[in-house]
């Protein structure tokens, strides 16, 4: 009989890592998505998935329908499951207490009540969410007060790593799965039966235990320091700036030591997606709470710099313009927080796009994968004192030649692959002079650029 497993949340953790769990399972295991939100899973069910994501696609083509089913009908997957992945969304508290810090986890408890309540055998419970340290616990009072009599739940933390736009190979070849459970019997019995699970396309020695809690900081750790390392490299930026350095090759220059290691240290307009800045807010309020003001101090620091660093950038493009870009059409290359996926959640772009409609810029945005609606959506979300500007002042494009034609600077914001090949030289014939261009991202040839005619500004270095 396969291992019956069931998922609740079929957003961009529990589609794909579900989805890569029935591809590596095979015959062995049995797998339900299920989700609140009939419109996403009825894309799950069709040929355009609900997520842009490379690879995706083959993987839930090949497993779909034979062992790994996309549904709304909650109840009966958690009723069948032996094994049940909570990885619903745990964003920052907009309300009361812990507002703009503490993650809100008012949908995992939703989960932990739907569980108790229609359980019929026991279950291990996973956390797959991204949660504040304890809740573990939390869960665990729900589930054991609201249950029926002889049914058990074992709780395990097992965050995800994956990072958008390489989720199939960071699902295919973790660097680890970190599986966090009690020390008890039956609490390592769960761990085992997790663990068998991932055994079947990870090597034992990437598969990692520890308690509970341990696994549960971890995931908010590891993000802490990943995106320290680019507020790090983007406060170097600034100083690269004003001195003559130049960023890039102060970042191969610390990367070639060892203890450093080079990956994670691209200068950029500052990073985005759902869980950086969310799971850096969680520590600090989990510091806070605990009564270490300075450990607060010291991990809000990343996201001040974050704000800092896209600021800063705004108002560069606005003094090369000569102080003014009201009226001015400025095209955004990108739009989605990093490249290879349609995601924009907390992208650098939306709140670059922010600062120029506040100085009265005309937009035109282009962004390969990301959706007419969401751009719309994004910019309305920052213009709620006038939403009208946005229908007034941005204009969306699918050619990106149409998105710069005419435009008085070209600003690339997601480092699209794409982008680094168009005829810039063409590009140049449409713009009105000085033609600038703000690279981002420093993916473009500058030196080219330069030959064209531009005027070219780069995060990090004065070209
Ligand atoms: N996005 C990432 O790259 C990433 C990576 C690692 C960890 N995480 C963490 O994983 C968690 C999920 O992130 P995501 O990006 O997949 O979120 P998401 O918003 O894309 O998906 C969450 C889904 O859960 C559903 N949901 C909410 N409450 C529900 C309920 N009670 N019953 C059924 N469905 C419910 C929502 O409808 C939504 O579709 C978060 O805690 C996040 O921090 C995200
Ligand atoms: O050197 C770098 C690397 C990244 N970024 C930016 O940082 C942001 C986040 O990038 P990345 O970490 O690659 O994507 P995410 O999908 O946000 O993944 C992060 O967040 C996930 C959710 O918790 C974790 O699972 C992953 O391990 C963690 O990398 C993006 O805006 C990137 O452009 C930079 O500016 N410079």
């Amino acid at each position: 009989m396969p291992t019956k497993i069931c998922c609740i949340g079929a957003g961009y953790v529990g589609g794909p890592t579900c989805s890569v769990i029935a591809l590596k399972g095979g015959d062995n295991v049995k797998v339900t998505v299920v989700d609140i939100n009939q419109e996403r899973i009825d894309a799950w069910n069709s040929d355009e998935l609900p997520i842009y994501e490379p690879g995706l696609d083959e993987v839930v083509k090949q497993c779909r329908g034979k062992n790994l089913f996309f549904s709304t009908d909650v109840v009966s997957a958690v009723k069948e499951a032996e094994l049940i992945f909570v990885s619903v969304n745990t964003p920052t508290k907009s309300y009361g207490i812990g507002k703009g810090c503490a993650a809100d986890v008012r949908y995992v408890e939703s989960c932990a009540r739907t569980i108790a309540e229609h359980s019929e055998s026991s279950k291990i419970v996973i956390e797959k969410s991204t949660v504040p340290a304890r809740t573990a616990e939390t869960l665990q009072k729900i589930l054991q007060a609201n249950c029926r009599d002889g049914i058990t739940f074992d709780i395990l933390s097992n965050p995800e790593f994956l990072a958008e736009g390489t989720a199939i190979k960071d699902l295919f070849e973790p660097d680890r799965v970190l599986i966090g459970g009690e020390q008890s019997e039956r609490g390592q019995a769960a761990i085992e039966k997790l663990t068998e699970v991932y055994a079947y396309w990870v090597p034992r020695e990437r598969i990692l235990h520890t308690n509970t809690w341990s696994s549960e900081l971890s995931k908010l750790a590891a993000n802490a320091f990943l995106a320290q390392r680019i507020s790090s490299i983007n406060a170097m930026s600034a100083i690269c700036e004003s001195t003559g350095a130049d960023v890039s090759e102060v970042a191969r220059a610390i990367g070639m030591d060892s203890r450093l290691g080079s990956k994670f240290l691209r200068a950029s307009v500052g990073f985005g997606g759902s869980c950086f800045q969310k799971d850096i807010l969680n520590l600090v309020y989990l510091a806070e709470s605990l009564n270490l003001p300075e450990v607060a101090d010291y991990w809000r620091q990343v996201v001040t710099l974050n704000d800092y660093q896209e600021r800063r950038f705004s108002r560069r493009i606005i003094r090369c313009l000569f102080n003014t870009v009201s009226t001015k059409k400025i095209c955004l290359l990108g739009f989605a927080f990093k490249k290879d996926t349609g995601d924009t959640r907390e992208s650098a772009a939306i709140y670059i796009a922010q600062h120029l409609m506040d100085e009265g810029a005309n937009i035109s945005v282009y962004d390969p994968k990301v959706k007419h609606a969401q751009i719309v959506h994004d910019l309305k979300s920052v213009s709620r004192d006038d939403p009208a500007r946005v229908e007034r002042l941005v204009s969306i494009e699918t050619d990106p030649y149409a998105a710069m034609s005419g435009a008085h600077a070209i600003v690339v914001l997601t480092e699209w692959d794409e982008f680094v090949d168009y005829d810039y030289k063409k590009v140049y014939e449409t713009l009105p002079k000085p033609a600038y261009i703000f690279d981002g991202r420093l993916i473009l040839d500058h030196s080219k650029l330069k030959s064209i005619g531009f005027n070219v500004e780069v995060i990090g270095k004065s070209v």
